[in-house]
């Protein structure tokens, strides 16, 4: 009987965690059989206007589903990744980490300027983010190339970031890549960001399915979403933030990449970047590391460590002195 009830998943109203969910649902679906409905859920980070920063970082987002997950209102949950603290709760499972989409940030710009077009017109651009990883590193850009932007908090869904610059109240927005694609607003993208100058939150782009540890069975069935290669990638990254003890709204880039060998197809090594900044750009610690694709997530595990304790040990800890908590 248990078998037949439609699994209750539990999602967040906005667009992007409505088009999240609704995917996932429909792999499950067509992996297992089973049925999911969704249950809508307000949490206080959709509800206040506060900036993430005072209302403590994006673990806002992801508390209330978690409530309704152990209080058994929902059986699992979809979040974005990225948005997900460093450490996980003891009853809860991250059951399946699923192949993750396009990592990078990307800009959204008046005149369908990329970023150096923009930073060089006359005048300070007006670039739309409250992220002091975007920051930091955004500025960091601008200075190399010998102008100054004013980088403008904003706050709200997607369509609402976007909307700034249709007003032309900001020259440009950065949003994540995966969140325009996932409710199909790419086209507004006028430039990719690459890694190499805007290294991703850690996490982004990739999602987190999350059951309770007790329910074993589902638990099971869930891990049949899960992409090996993108969590033992994600696993560094995410490790990396946590040894540098930064909260979600550190200025902390991360990302693994998993390189293909010799023969262009099988992966065979994986390269983890990460940095630090002030918000100013005016220092950043940027380091990397190239090895063999882990072949645990203990071993992922350790690669982000070690690269945190060597970004540590040239000044990374001095540069989040202005972190918000
Ligand atoms: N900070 C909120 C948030 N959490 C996840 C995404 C996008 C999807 C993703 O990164 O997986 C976004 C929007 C953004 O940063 O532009």
């Amino acid at each position: 009987m248990n078998a037949q009830r439609a699994l209750r998943l539990g999602t967040r109203r906005s667009p992007l965690a409505m088009s999240q969910s609704r995917g996932v649902a429909e792999r499950l679906g067509r992996l297992t059989g089973r049925s999911v409905e969704l249950v809508e859920i307000t949490t206080y980070g959709d509800v206040s206007r506060e900036s993430l920063a005072t209302i403590g970082g994006t673990g806002v987002f992801v508390s209330a589903l978690r409530d309704a997950l152990l209080a058994g209102e929902i059986d699992f949950a979809v979040h974005s990744l990225k948005d997900l603290p460093t450490l996980q709760p003891e009853e809860l499972a991250l059951a399946a980490v699923p192949t993750r989409a396009d990592p990078r940030d990307a800009l959204v710009a008046r005149d369908g300027l990329d970023f150096e077009r923009l930073a060089v017109a006359d005048g300070r651009a007006r670039i739309g983010t409250g992220s002091p990883r975007r920051m930091a590193q955004l500025n960091a850009w601008s200075r190399a190339l010998g102008c100054e932007i004013e980088t403008v908090p904003i706050r709200g869904n997607v369509d609402t970031r976007i909307g700034y610059v249709r007003s032309g109240e900001l020259d440009a927005v950065v949003l994540a890549a995966a969140g325009l694609y996932r409710i199909g607003r790419e086209a507004e993208i006028t430039e990719f960001l690459a890694p190499d100058i805007v290294l991703p939150a850690p996490g982004q782009g990739a999602l987190a399915v999350e059951c309770a540890v007790s329910n074993t069975a589902l638990v099971a069935e869930l891990a049949g979403l899960d992409d090996p290669h993108t969590r033992v990638a994600v696993t560094a990254e995410r490790t990396l933030l946590a040894t540098l003890e930064a909260g979600c709204s550190a200025p902390v880039g991360a990302y693994a990449d998993l390189l293909p060998g010799e023969d262009g197809q099988t992966v065979t090594e994986m390269r983890l970047r990460g940095v630090v900044g002030t918000t100013d750009g005016s220092t950043l610690v940027q380091l990397s590391t190239t090895g063999p694709v882990p072949a645990s997530v203990g071993e992922a595990a350790a690669i982000g460590r070690e690269l945190a304790e060597e970004m540590l040990a040239k000044g990374a800890a001095g540069l989040m002195g202005e972190r918000a908590h």
